[in-house]
């Protein structure tokens, strides 16, 4: 059968990076291909240039059904059947499930206006086909996050895609939602169309993909039917490297101090889109790590957003048994706390920034003399983080809008533990992290933890919060639904306490 898409010794080089080099890939319709790599392997860049978003560097060529094409841009893909999916949504929250799904190609009428019956009418069959319940006249931001990533697949199916492209599309899901999305996969497939499929989540690949092609530093260096590969291969393809372990033996370095006291926090006003949170007192100890864990909507980014004071808030807050007002981030910096935020593109970094700006932007003071800044100093740290935290760059000058996702966060995680908090708020840490990285990212919680620090570690990822966490507490629609020492919780009473 002739392969739907082949890419031929596609390489591109950005000032100083040579991202991809050489790299072949075949894809056939119907089959889920799955493309693993460590952060930086070149797996979005490869994506981009199959999307015409970016185009290769000489001597690279790229065949659809046979036939060399050179794709333009994005709409010139699309007109080919191939359509991209990413992990940053791109849908209108204020606008319907149709109006998103046909935006600037929406059905006119004699009139000339937008036939928004026919249009509602044409959504609603495409909804249908994915098997999905809902109005396709309801606003898109009254949708879950699963929900909207289904809005995109109907939106791509809606082009008559004969390959869509998933750069981790259940980053940011829930298990039940992550679960339907899967299923869906399946069934794209087998209606014929091809999927790639990037994820760092390695159970996910084993259970979807028919294919797995493995990538490092820009370079294909396997690719074989599932069926031949087995994690811990497809692991050692990736990283190059012995892992010692994913989780390493669990030890706790708790101590009876208390140093974060939280009583009867509720949310001041909760809008339209956050989750309420009501009623919530818990205790952080000295260099304990405590994690939270609950189903999307849970109210756990809400409830650090309170203690880190970017969101108002009713209740009492003691750090070393004194009271504090926190009433917006910088009296929570001052205090000792650090954010490593979730949303690392809206939140956590400056993108036009370097890496060395955004690092020392949380501890700029640390390497001022007078009123001036020692860039020596500044930069040398720096590049230790760099080391340490093996973050793909090819300096510290580097913008960060330039790396990988997987190393974006990195630096966030990087620019906050440099300041040295006593509390250290981290959510979702590895969310877009590969296995060796994330590896690295526990690793390094622990030794903080060691040192002292008190770490709040909010997670989806459930085998990640039972594998590091001293205690875990678990949230339900705003409250607090459970709470498990180490020794106790296991993924049967924690997902249970999450779901009810
Ligand atoms: N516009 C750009 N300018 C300079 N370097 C870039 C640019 N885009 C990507 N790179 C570099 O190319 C390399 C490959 O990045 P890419 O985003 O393709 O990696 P990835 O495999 O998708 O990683 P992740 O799993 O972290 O998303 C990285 O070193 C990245 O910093």
């Amino acid at each position: 059968m002739t392969p739907f898409l082949e890419m031929h010794n596609i390489s591109k080089t950005f000032p100083g990076v040579k991202a991809l080099n050489g790299v072949d890939l075949t894809l056939h319709r119907g089959q889920v291909h799955a493309v693993a790599g460590e952060n930086g392997a070149g797996k979005s860049t490869l994506m981009k240039i199959m999307t015409g978003v970016l185009r290769c560097d000489p001597g690279g060529w790229i065949e659809v059904e046979g036939q060399e094409v050179v794709i333009a841009d994005p709409v010139h893909a699309r007109s080919l059947g191939i359509t991209i999916i990413y992990q940053e949504l791109a849908v209108v929250d204020n606008l319907s499930i149709a109006e998103n799904i046909f935006l600037a190609r929406e059905p006119i009428n004699m009139a000339g206006l937008i036939d928004r019956k026919k249009m509602n009418a044409a959504a609603a069959a495409v909804l249908a086909e994915l098997d999905m319940k809902l109005n396709p006249t309801m606003l898109v931001g009254d949708l879950s996050i699963g929900q909207k990533q289904m809005v995109e697949i109907a939106r791509a199916i809606s082009y008559q895609s004969k390959l869509i492209i998933m750069d981790e599309p259940t980053a940011s899901l829930s298990h039940h939602e992550a679960t339907v999305l899967m299923r869906m996969v399946k069934k794209l497939a087998a209606q014929g169309i091809g999927i790639v499929y990037i994820s760092h989540r390695l159970e996910e690949i084993f259970e979807i993909a028919d294919t797995v092609t493995v990538m490092r530093d820009g370079e294909t260096v396997d690719s074989r039917p599932i069926a031949e590969m087995t994690r811990d291969l497809l692991v050692r393809k990736m990283v190059d490297r012995e892992l010692s372990q994913f989780f390493g033996e669990h030890v706790s370095h708790a101590t009876n101090e208390v140093l974060l006291s939280v009583r009867n926090l509720s949310m001041y006003r909760p809008t339209h889109h956050s989750a309420r949170v009501s009623d919530v007192s818990f205790n952080l100890h000295k260099g304990e790590i405590l994690g939270f864990f609950g189903l999307i909507g849970a109210g756990r980014t809400e409830i650090m957003e309170m203690i880190f004071g970017s969101r108002a808030y009713v209740g009492e807050i003691s750090i070393d048994g004194k009271t504090v007002k926190i009433t917006d981030p910088s009296v929570a910096i001052n205090e000792g706390l650090g954010f490593v935020t979730e949303d690392r593109k809206a939140q956590g970094l400056v993108l036009g920034m370097s890496v060395r700006e955004n690092f020392s932007l949380t501890h700029l003071a640390d390497y001022c003399r007078l009123d001036f800044v020692d860039r020596g100093r500044e930069t040398k740290r720096c590049r230790e983080f760099i080391q340490s935290l093996g973050i793909k760059t090819p300096s510290p000058e580097q913008k960060v809008v330039n790396l990988s996702g997987g190393n974006q966060q990195k630096v966030i995680i990087a620019k906050w533990v440099a300041r040295r908090p006593r509390i250290l708020i981290v959510d979702e840490p590895t969310r877009g992290i590969d296995v060796g990285a994330k590896a690295e990212v526990h690793a390094l919680l622990n030794k903080l933890a060691e040192e002292g620090m008190s770490i709040i570690v909010v997670s989806s990822d459930l085998p990640e919060i039972l594998a590091i966490s001293d205690r875990i507490i678990v949230l339900k629609e705003g409250r607090i639904s459970g709470g498990f020492t180490h020794q106790e919780a296991n993924q049967e009473n924690v997902m249970l306490a999450a779901t009810g």
